[in-house]
């Protein structure tokens, strides 16, 4: 039921979903069946000069914008990048934890303290886009933590799976969906193994599940896929999406 895969230390909406909640598949995108070739010239035209254009891209900052991709496609050190480059703009929303806090934390700003008890409840309530557990102590990211984020003005980026993708779909939060995808697989394992934080389990874990990724990516989820082979092409790709969607 809970995570193992990560080995490194909780981030906000970075851990796994738990694999028991309900998953909505997303229905692949259907093409256009009519062919303008097979009409005459006058058709054509006329269809042409009547054509409704493109509707407007909606500028909307209250719409958290999704980061998803296989774990070491790259999706933390663009958002490094972004998060540098437009201080106060984008935020990560408060996580749950059961642990207690340390010296200097303040409730509502570093975690939401809570007991197990309660944890257990907003699981049983759906309240969390993911969740799992690390060192006997269980940490969460709730679907009214990104709202909160929203509510302060700030873009809320959600840096999750596939499978916290498959929940955000079936919540209120009208998001926006990027993937960030690695040129391939062989270079994927060449990074996870250069970031030095994989042993051979965790790797072939990540591996398969990053096969499942580019599987669901396939389908059409997202609205936005990024092939991040060079970092900076791709934090280009990624900050002018962003400033055709969003007011930054
Ligand atoms: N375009 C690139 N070329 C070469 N190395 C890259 C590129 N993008 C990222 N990396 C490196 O690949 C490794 C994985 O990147 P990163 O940690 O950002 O992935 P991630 O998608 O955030 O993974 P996780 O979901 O596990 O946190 C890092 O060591 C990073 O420096």
């Amino acid at each position: 039921m809970f995570s193992t895969l990560s080995s490194r230390a909780p981030r906000p909406l970075a851990a796994l979903a738990p694999r028991a909640l309900p998953l909505i598949a997303a229905a692949p995108k259907l093409r256009p069946t009519v062919s303008i070739r097979a009409k005459p010239l006058r058709a054509l035209s006329a269809t042409m000069s009547t054509a409704v254009p493109p509707a407007a891209i909606v500028k909307d900052n209250t719409r958290p914008l999704v980061l998803s991709g296989p774990s070491g496609a790259g999706k933390s050190t663009l958002l490094t990048r972004l998060f540098k480059e437009y201080p106060g703009v984008f935020g990560f929303s408060v996580s749950h934890t059961t642990r207690k806090p340390r010296d200097g934390e303040v409730d509502g700003v570093s975690y939401y303290f809570t007991t197990r008890d309660k944890f257990q409840e907003l699981i049983a309530q759906h309240a969390f886009i993911e969740w799992a557990e690390y060192s006997k102590n269980l940490y969460g990211s709730s679907v009214q933590a990104v709202k909160q984020v929203v509510e302060q003005g700030k873009i809320c980026i959600l840096d999750i799976d596939m499978q916290g993708v498959k929940i955000v779909k079936n919540t209120n939060l009208n998001a926006r969906y990027v993937f960030v995808q690695p040129p391939s697989l062989e270079v994927l394992e060449a990074r996870l193994k250069g970031r030095g934080t994989e042993s051979a389990e965790t790797l072939a874990d990540r591996l398969a599940a990053a096969k499942a990724e580019l599987e669901y990516a396939a389908t059409g989820a997202h609205d936005y896929v990024i092939v991040n082979d060079n970092i900076d092409e791709a934090y280009t790709k990624l900050t002018a999406w962003i400033k055709e969607h969003y007011q930054v």
